[in-house]
């Protein structure tokens, strides 16, 4: 029999976790898998039992919470050679991964979703020694950024979150970086270092409007000055997706990926407060196999 496992944060969202619980469960169960039910506690609990899924060859692992919770679900591969297909039942505030993929923000009809026979491969990005699923961010605009409440990220809009951001920055703003990336490098001030998987950063989806889930590449953006975001120019060259056409911006796609400072830069990985640098970024491309609408 097929064996499917449900994660699910019950204080995801607006709390609202549980509820959707009974609906997949018995979505799943017409589907003929046998289901289990892991409810998390604390953090990194949707590692645990995703490595438990993993190591039982489970077929199907359901996440089902925010972008937090996928992040530590996908963290029990980080070792596994059997990953069971993934599928999303967004209910966090932002759901990058599952914009990106064009899973209905709706939980009722993600559930749908479960009943789907369509798969889509996804990368997955490695950072030192865990995994991310959507976004590395280094610098003291991701400093700054980790400080505003992820509320905030969807009542004010992202334009209104990133001036939150700007308005704690104090001081000198830029820090030192050397970014060595495949064949290339690039060193200088910058106020931000992002290496994205996909087109939806913080709900947003023109940061980087070109970069799909499968397309085996790091969609970077090094910004080197701040005077930059107080201009109208953020307007335009963001909301075009037009990032790498300005002058301030240092854009590129890479594979692998040393970013380093001679200062202290912490960063920030699928929008929680991470390490500092040094970090050695690489793609892990198909790395996952996830359930998508049929329409898709
Ligand atoms: N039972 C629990 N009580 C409190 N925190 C939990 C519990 N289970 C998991 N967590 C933690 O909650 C964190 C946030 O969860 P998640 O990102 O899924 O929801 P969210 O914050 O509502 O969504 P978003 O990140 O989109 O704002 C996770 O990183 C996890 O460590």
């Amino acid at each position: 029999m097929k064996r499917a496992m449900i994660i699910i944060n019950p204080t995801s969202g607006k709390e609202e976790a549980i509820h959707y619980t009974d609906q997949a469960t018995n979505l799943l169960k017409a589907e003929g898998y046998y289901v289990t039910i892991k409810e998390t506690q604390k953090e990194f609990d949707a590692t645990l039992f995703c490595e438990e899924a993993c190591n039982e060859e489970y077929d199907l692992l359901v996440s089902a919470g925010g972008d937090g919770t996928l992040h530590e679900t996908i963290n029990g591969m980080l070792n596994s050679t059997h990953r069971p297909t993934l599928a999303v039942i967004p209910l966090g505030t932002v759901n990058d991964f599952a914009r990106a993929l064009h899973i209905p923000l709706n939980p009722e009809k993600a559930i749908q979703t479960l009943s789907s026979k369509h798969t889509r491969k996804a990368d997955i990005g490695k950072i030192n020694d865990s995994l991310f699923i959507n976004v590395v961010a280094a610098g003291k605009l991701a400093e700054s950024l980790s400080e505003v409440p992820s509320e905030s990220k969807s009542k004010l809009g992202f334009f209104a979150y990133l001036k939150e951001g700007i308005k704690t920055l104090s001081g000198q703003a830029a820090s030192p970086m050397k970014v060595t990336y495949d064949e290339d490098s690039w060193e200088g001030d910058a106020i931000l270092f992002v290496a994205a998987l996909t087109n939806s950063v913080g709900g947003f989806e023109q940061l980087a409007p070109g970069a799909k889930i499968d397309d085996g590449f790091l969609h970077c953006y090094v910004i080197k000055d701040l005077n930059w975001f107080n201009t109208a120019v953020v307007g335009t060259s963001l909301l075009a997706g037009n990032l790498e056409n300005s002058r301030h911006v240092h854009a590129f796609k890479a594979k692998n990926i040393y970013v380093e400072s001679t200062e202290e830069v912490t960063t920030n990985i699928d929008g929680e407060s991470g390490l500092c640098l040094p970090i050695q970024i690489s793609l892990l491309p198909s790395h996952i196999s996830v359930l998508i609408p049929e329409e898709e």
